[in-house]
């Protein structure tokens, strides 16, 4: 895979809308995401193996937003699902900082409580949460997405925008570090990828902030 594909969008597309404080400036050695000499093969029934990613490297900071870009099949999803931990590389190493969400290209593979509300509280079993922290939890991000009005729908009623919506509520409400996003274009409407709106959790405030918008 050619990482000079891999471009980072401008400061002034995450700049914060309604964070009361200012983005923290980077430090070079706070590390979201590194791979080192990740190598990735498929192993099929003609050939030994089939080569994906050949010596991929990549280095992420902390508190920004990127994109990877390139042809179909150069290997795109592949690397995104060897830094989520969903596939394991041939060789190299992985670092991401913790915890960590990854939305599938399609919502279908993910989405799949029978009400709206219910989906976002999915990830949240494994914390030992009370139900009013739960409520506040899933209500935040299905609103930080739009979706505050969805509560009590199915989910099969939905649109693949409003459920990509929806798994992306529930990655956040999992208050993750780092967001892996696969495809966020396939469903979501222009105006929407562009003002995509990110939540951080702040521990000490128990709150969240919004900044930009999906
Ligand atoms: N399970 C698999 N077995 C064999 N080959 C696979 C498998 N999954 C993906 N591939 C192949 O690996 C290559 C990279 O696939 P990947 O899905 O990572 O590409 P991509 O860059 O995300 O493509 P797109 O932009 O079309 O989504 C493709 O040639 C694909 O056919």
């Amino acid at each position: 895979m050619n990482l000079s594909f891999l471009n980072r969008f401008s400061e002034r597309l995450v700049a914060p809308l309604y964070s009361t404080t200012p983005i923290r400036s980077q430090r070079t050695d706070d590390i979201a995401i590194e791979g080192r000499n990740l190598n990735f093969s498929f192993p099929t029934r003609h050939v030994k193996a089939v080569s994906i990613l050949r010596d991929c490297s990549i280095r992420i900071p902390s508190g920004q937003f990127w994109m990877l870009l390139g042809p179909n099949g150069c290997g795109k999803s592949t690397l995104l699902k060897i830094l989520a931990g969903l596939l394991k590389p041939t060789s190299g190493t992985v670092y991401v900082k913790g915890p960590k969400s990854f939305v599938f290209q399609n919502p279908d593979h993910q989405v799949v409580m029978p009400t709206v509300e219910a989906d976002v509280a999915f990830g949240l079993g494994k914390f030992n949460l009370t139900c009013d922290e739960v409520r506040s939890r899933v209500s935040r991000p299905l609103h930080a997405v739009g979706m505050s009005d969805y509560m009590q729908r199915s989910v099969q009623t939905l649109s693949g925008g409003q459920k990509q919506r929806v798994a992306i509520a529930g990655a956040l409400a999992e208050a993750c570090k780092v967001l892996l996003l696969d495809e966020l274009t396939t469903f979501l409407h222009e105006s929407d990828q562009k003002q995509g709106r990110t939540m951080t959790w702040n521990k000490e405030e128990e709150k969240t902030r919004t900044h930009s918008s999906f």
